[in-house]
């Protein structure tokens, strides 16, 4: 499993959010991607899912470069951001039926994957039967994750998957993801919830003025657990400093 970026650039009204980009992914990879408000994590994100049209760049998954409607990578990709939420007008029983229709999950498996999915991220499976408009943000949010699970992604994109959720489903989610990498899929997470990142994670992305600032080790990110990751980060990212003028404080 490898997917490589290469040469990607994304401008929007003259201003370039992402400019040659050159990423390589490769199976084993969870990545952290980081950056300030604004610096193109989800635009990247996007461009990857084929939400966003790349000004310039090439998608090559597994050796293949992705054209026209890029089936074969979608087949194996799982995504959850907020761009794409689950349909509200759905239950969230029918929000699941129809992403197995839509990856021709068999009706045994579905059933299976879409009990212990659900038995593992909610309390009160009551909910399944009442429409998502009426769920909270945290059981959108989980019910959308595990619609992104359940065809078993090789590929599992999250932007921003810890925003809105409670304490305890964070843990949830972690030892969830702790149990879905594997050497052979990629986990790819845009989060600010940098604690939540730095238990997950192997490999640190940050963006930042439309470049990568860091690409590596999350060890070497964090100097081999000598910094805290958002200490690690606030050193990248050199923040200017801005003067207090309040004077009506
Ligand atoms: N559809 C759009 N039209 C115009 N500008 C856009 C559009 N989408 C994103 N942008 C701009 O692109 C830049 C990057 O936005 P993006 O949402 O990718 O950042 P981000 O890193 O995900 O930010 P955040 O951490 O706040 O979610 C921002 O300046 C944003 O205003």
């Amino acid at each position: 499993m490898e997917l490589c970026i290469q040469n990607l650039s994304k401008s929007y009204q003259g201003k370039s959010v992402l400019s040659s980009l050159n990423l390589t992914f490769q199976g084993g990879d969870v990545v952290g991607l980081l950056g300030k408000n604004g610096a193109g994590k989800s635009t990247l994100i996007n461009c990857l899912i084929d939400l966003v049209a790349p000004d310039a760049g090439q998608f090559i998954f597994n050796g293949q470069v992705l054209t026209g409607d890029r089936l074969a990578f979608k087949k194996v990709l799982g995504i959850l951001s907020d761009v794409i939420p689950p349909i509200p007008e759905f239950t969230g029983t029918d929000y699941l039926r129809f992403i197995g229709l839509v990856h021709k999950i068999d009706a045994v498996t579905f059933q299976k994957r879409s009990k212990e999915l659900t038995d593992f991220f909610f309390d009160d499976t009551n909910m399944f039967n009442k429409t998502i408009s009426q769920y909270s943000t945290g059981m959108i949010k989980k019910i959308g994750l595990c619609g992104a699970i359940l065809n078993v992604p090789s590929m599992l994109i999250l932007d921003e998957p810890f925003a809105g959720l409670d304490p305890v489903a964070v843990k949830q989610v972690i030892a969830f993801l702790q149990m879905y990498r594997r050497p052979d899929r990629i986990i790819l997470i845009a989060s600010h919830d940098l604690n939540y990142v730095e238990e997950v994670a192997n490999r640190i992305l940050v963006l930042d003025d439309a470049k990568i600032k860091f690409d590596g080790e999350l060890t070497d990110f964090t100097a081999q657990g000598t910094k805290v990751i958002s200490e690690a980060l606030f050193d990248f990212l050199a923040p200017r400093k801005k003067v207090m003028t309040f004077d009506w404080i």
